[in-house]
């Protein structure tokens, strides 16, 4: 019987691309989630990823991809809520609309995925099922321009509680709370100088350091509702 795939959220970038493709290097299948079309995903797919596209922006949108992911899959080794929309706060009428908007793709969607897709974490033959948020150093800590966001997270951290309760010992569930890993494309010098001297380590260390955090979640038959900083010493400063 071939290993139950492992489904990453987002996963047509940085991040989320960086993890899929690791894990493909260690043997898994994997699936991963995309919102935006483009050429780079025609590389996952040459290396057997599954693409399947998603918009978590409404309920009707979740609740669609979950029907095909259902359809694609009657098992799930682990799932990895990576999709995120970095969306500043607005300041005009369209500040309501952001908020609900990181609240669904942020909260809803991983609720909604983790309340459906539990069957199929359970129909994994291996002995160990995860799943894992992705949530954020600032949900700790609030954020002057991304409050919508740092809330939002916030929330899906409360909900790795939840679910780790809720799902033990069957399925273990975990976040990994990341700062800083990885700069935008439009980032200049001066913001990554801004940005590293947040941090006790001072560096930007690309997404292999997510990769080990997430390899330990997957690897560890004994943790269940942590939230595992990789931060860089954030707090120190
Ligand atoms: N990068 C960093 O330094 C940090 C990252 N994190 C967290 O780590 C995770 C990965 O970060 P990073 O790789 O930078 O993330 P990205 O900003 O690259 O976003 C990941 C993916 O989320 C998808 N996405 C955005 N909105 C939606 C939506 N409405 N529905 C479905 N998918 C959507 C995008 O899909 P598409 O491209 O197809 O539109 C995108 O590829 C995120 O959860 C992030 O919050 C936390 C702290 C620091
Ligand atoms: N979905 C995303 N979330 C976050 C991103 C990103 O690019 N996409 N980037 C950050 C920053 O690196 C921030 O940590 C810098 O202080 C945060 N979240």
């Amino acid at each position: 019987m071939s290993a139950a795939p492992i489904l990453i959220t987002g996963g047509a970038q940085r991040l989320g691309r960086h993890c899929a493709e690791r894990l493909v290097d260690d043997g898994h299948p994997v699936i991963v989630s995309y919102r935006r079309e483009r050429p780079e995903l025609e590389a996952l797919r040459r290396r057997g990823i599954v693409t399947l596209r998603a918009d978590f922006a409404t309920e009707a949108g979740i609740l669609d991809f979950i029907a095909r992911l259902k359809g694609e899959t009657r098992s799930l080794r682990a799932i990895v809520h990576n999709a995120s929309d970095w969306a500043p706060d607005s300041r005009d009428e369209q500040a309501g609309a952001t908020f609900e908007r990181l609240f669904r793709v942020h909260m809803l969607a991983p609720y909604l995925i983790n309340l459906h897709c539990r069957e199929l974490l359970e129909a994994c033959g291996e002995p160990q099922r995860d799943i894992v948020h992705m949530t954020d150093y600032v949900a700790q800590k609030g954020s002057k321009k991304h409050a919508a966001y740092a809330a939002t997270k916030a929330g899906l951290e409360n909900l790795t509680l939840s679910f780790a309760a809720m799902y033990a010992p069957e399925i273990q569930v975990n976040a990994i709370a990341p700062a800083l890993i990885m700069l935008g494309e439009d980032d200049d010098e001066a913001y990554a100088e801004q940005a590293r001297a947040k941090s006790a380590m001072a560096m930007v260390p690309g997404p292999g350091v997510i990769y080990q955090s997430l390899r330990y979640l997957l690897d560890n038959r004994y943790v269940t509702g942590i939230t595992l900083p990789v931060d860089g010493g954030r707090h120190l400063r």
